[in-house]
């Protein structure tokens, strides 16, 4: 047992319900017993008969389990009340029990991510994983001199390229001490024999263009790990990755690749992790040498050296032994991860307080506890090219992310209202099934779906039901994968990931059994940002269409339109290089050779006050005629974090003035009102149609009535509503060496950049701005030409903002123009 110098620091963690509070459709960390408070009984799934009755939860789950449930299930019924005001009876629901098979299954089970700014080395750190774990039985570089490629990034474009563009799911077996929550006395952490452990690991992409590969994959894991550059440290994409695992409560360990980079630094990225990301984090680990003399790491956890030897660094050797030039370092760095440690976790800080030995078992079951309920990241790390410090990472992996019962899944009950409690997601095999289909991929033998199993069990040539859909459908073929290698299975448990084979469904569609009407809530998908009309090459090919609708299938951020002005089809995604490698995989796979047009920003409309519509749509000309009135008002509306959608319809109409039927044609009339602004034509964003009142007639009113009412009012409302023209802005990063500085400042201020930060290391900058896309052209080139191509940037999309007054009067009279020419 290890014991530590006293520390003065006394901040105590936040009670665990305040930090529980997040919005209700998503995901909930459950919260270690030590954490959890739980006094008063819980009665969040009550029939109104029983309106009073004794908590059903803990009393059905029975021990731990029970008292987990019952945190998350306080969580869910105190945002409830909030959010629906008074607190409402729901019809009573009888959880699912773990059996003690379920637990056992699942403890050793972990489902986790890797997600960072591009080449950071993902690839290469999964690449390792593999070989460790024998899924492969030799490394191949990301276009490494052999030409193979490393397996995760198996499809040619991203070979060719060395990047990745789809994220790759795989699994794999890891032999690790069992977590430390499960050890019970100080020798156990280094003593306990090991477990076989089950890995099922996504490889994400780091390009901003495939943002969407990263948002469904984080949306279905349990843990991430979040790679950095040990030079570079947190970049713009870091950001983004990082939001992402906020949005979706994934815990993540961190991991700072390229210790063998020249000005590697990991306590630096550390302080970033801390400053910019705003994340309680400390090494666990502390470098032996860096550079080229990077050796092994510290564990200084367990205070043990750990050196990897051996074929490409198979073998991992362990010593008590710790390195003289880095013993002070890492009596220090182990004080500090104490320190920030018993910010986060109550039960280490009480061990403070009372002046109580702190053991290694005390910090690493801390570690876990305070990584799981997202209070925080331990930071790893290590070379994955030089293959050193990949064995710990996964020891990391297992001991410190949940396995998927201890992160609480939610769905909602489609039979009940709306504003229902969401019913909790139990991974017991015997539980009614709920899956989420969240990735669709076209191959050899058909449409592959991905599917996250929550609760129950997937079989094999079962019948089960899209809940969107109402459609049943029979799983023909089960396949577990490996990259683009896939191994049949007959069965698929509850919490683990799989591929069925010719299911016919949307990315993000729910599947259960049939004998419930849950659903899972969908993913955040984000606004295209630039779009190019696109057309076959030779003769309209069938093909052409059959292409646009399967990428349309698979990817929520690319979208087609048919311009209704210039009959164009139009492409709409995340960045060029989105756009770029769609019509190059129209080329290699469709063979459909196309010609594209000129990328073009996806400028949007929107208002910026309120404003009241009254409209009566009237036409009398023989016969029945058509009479739809509406009156309500138009609003400006923030974007939902959760869904990322902007745009709403709400029907607040009483009395009966405009029958029920009549509804979905105003909705429908103001989602086509949508679809073109006044000012310029593009697509309309950021406002909620509010109906309040109106009238019908007998004989004259229908639904086209209604309709042309709708988008008659909006027109009238839209036009008061001070509409501006909005262009997207990016947050653009350069990385350039130092002498380059003066010209890449330049160059952004003559593009309307507005600076954020500059960071200057050893011998080179990082420079991080704001300029819109439409002043983005051109910029690849440029840089190269004026850094001697030793520049690099990146950019990803922040917010659409108003353009100037005088670009807004400039396109808008070019608009008119363009339609009086028309006309
Ligand atoms: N020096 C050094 N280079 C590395 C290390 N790990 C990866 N690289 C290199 O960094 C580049 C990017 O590596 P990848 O593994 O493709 O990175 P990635 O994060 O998967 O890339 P994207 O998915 O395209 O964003 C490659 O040239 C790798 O050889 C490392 O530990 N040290």
């Amino acid at each position: 047992m290890s014991t530590l110098p006293r520390l003065v620091r006394l901040r105590c963690p936040p009670t665990s319900s305040s930090l529980t509070r997040t919005s209700i459709l998503r995901r909930q960390p459950i919260l270690p017993s030590s954490s959890v408070i739980v006094s008063t009984p819980i009665r969040l799934l009550r029939s109104a008969t029983t309106a009073g009755t004794l908590p059903i939860l803990s009393a059905l789950s029975g021990g731990n389990a029970g008292r987990r449930w019952a945190s998350s299930a306080a969580a869910v019924k105190e945002e409830t009340e909030e959010s629906a005001g008074a607190a409402e009876e729901w019809p009573e629901r009888v959880l699912p029990i773990m059996s003690e098979g379920d637990k056992g299954r699942l403890r050793r089970q972990r489902n986790v991510g890797i997600s960072a700014h591009i080449d950071s080395g993902k690839t290469t750190l999964t690449e390792r994983v593999l070989y460790y774990t024998g899924r492969v039985r030799d490394i191949h570089e990301v276009r490494g001199r052999d030409g193979v490629g490393a397996k995760m990034d198996s499809m040619e474009l991203e070979r060719e390229k060395g990047i990745t563009i789809q994220s790759a799911a795989t699994f794999c077996d890891w032999l690790a001490p069992p977590p430390p929550s499960e050890v019970k006395d100080v020798a156990g952490l280094d003593g306990a024999e090991k477990d076989n452990f089950a890995i099922n690991i996504i490889d994400t992409p780091g390009h901003v263009d495939f943002t969407i590969e990263v948002e469904r994959a984080l949306r279905v894991l349990d843990g991430a790990v979040l790679v950095l550059c040990s030079v570079s440290g947190v970049q713009s994409q870091t950001i983004t990755v990082d939001r992402q695992m906020r949005r979706y409560n994934v815990p993540r360990l961190a991991f700072i690749n390229k210790m063998d980079r020249a000005g590697a630094n990991p306590f630096r990225v550390v302080n970033q992790l801390r400053n910019k990301l705003k994340m309680n984090a400390a090494a666990v680990q502390v470098p032996i040498g860096a550079e080229s003399d990077f050796r092994g790491v510290v564990d200084i956890v367990r205070m043990k050296a750990i050196y990897n030897e051996g074929t490409k660094g198979n073998q991992i050797v362990e010593s008590d032994e710790i390195p003289e030039s880095v013993r002070d370092l890492v009596e220090e760095k182990r004080a500090e991860l104490i320190e920030h440690l018993s910010d986060a976790d109550k039960t280490l800080c009480d061990l403070f307080l009372d002046e109580q030995p702190i053991s290694n078992l005390d910090i690493a079951q801390a570690l876990r506890r305070a990584t799981i309920s997202l209070r925080f990241t331990p930071v790893f790390v290590g070379s994955a090219i030089k293959n050193t410090g990949i064995q710990p990472l996964l020891d990391g992996v297992t001991s410190y992310l949940p396995s998927p019962d201890e992160v609480h899944n939610q769905a909602l009950d489609a039979a009940l209202p709306a504003h229902a409690p969401p019913v909790p997601l139990v991974p017991a095999q015997e539980a009614p099934l709920v899956g989420l289909a969240f990735k669709l991929e076209e191959g050899r033998y058909g449409q592959l779906t991905y599917m996250r199993v929550y609760q129950g069990e997937l079989k094999r040539g079962s019948l089960i039901f899209n809940a969107r859909t109402g459609k049943k459908v029979k799983v023909p073929r089960l396949v577990r994968m490996h990259s683009d290698e896939m191994e049949d299975v007959e069965s698929i448990g509850a919490g683990e990931i799989c591929a069925m084979f010719g299911v016919e469904c949307s990315s993000g569609d729910t599947f259960t059994d049939g004998s419930t009407s849950f659903s899972m809530t969908s993913m955040f998908v984000p606004e295209p940002v630039i779009s190019l009309s696109i057309r076959p090459e030779g003769n309209e090919s069938p093909n052409f269409s059959r292409a646009l609708n399967r990428f349309q299938k698979e990817d929520p951020t690319f979208r087609v339109h048919v311009d209704s002005e210039s009959q164009e089809t139009i492409i709409s995604g995340m960045g060029e290089l989105h756009l770029d490698i769609y019509v190059e995989r129209m080329k290699r796979e469709y063979n459909v050779a196309c010609i594209t047009g000129k990328p073009r920003v996806a400028f949007r409309e929107t208002i910026t006050v309120p404003s009241k519509f009254d409209y009566t749509h009237k036409k009398q000309s023989g016969g029945s005629g058509q009479f739809g009135k509406v009156k309500g008002t138009l609003e400006p509306m923030e974007i939902d974090p959760d869904t990322g959608k902007d745009t709403a319809f709400e029907n607040r109409v009483i009395g009966g003035n405009i029958p029920n039927q009549y509804i979905p044609a105003i909705e429908k009339g103001f989602q086509e009102a949508l679809d073109r602004g006044q000012l310029t034509g593009h697509p309309i964003n950021g406002c909620k149609f509010i109906l309040e009142d109106g009238a019908a007639h007998v004989n004259d009113s229908n639904e086209l009535s209604f309709r042309l009412a709708a988008l008659g009012a909006f027109r009238e409302a839209f036009g008061k509503a001070k509409p501006v023209v909005l262009e997207p802005v990016m947050t653009v990063e350069v990385v350039a060496p130092i002498e380059f500085q003066g010209n890449v400042i330049g160059a952004i201020n003559q593009r309307k950049g507005t600076i954020i930060d500059t960071e200057i290391r050893d011998d080179e900058f990082t420079l991080t701005a704001e300029v819109a896309l439409n002043d983005m052209f051109g910029y690849s080139s440029q840089l190269r030409g004026m850094t001697q191509g030793k520049g690099e940037f990146s950019m990803e999309y922040k917010t659409h903002a108003p353009v100037m007054p005088n670009v807004q009067k400039e396109m808008t009279e070019a608009y008119r123009k363009k339609q009086l020419d028309r006309n």
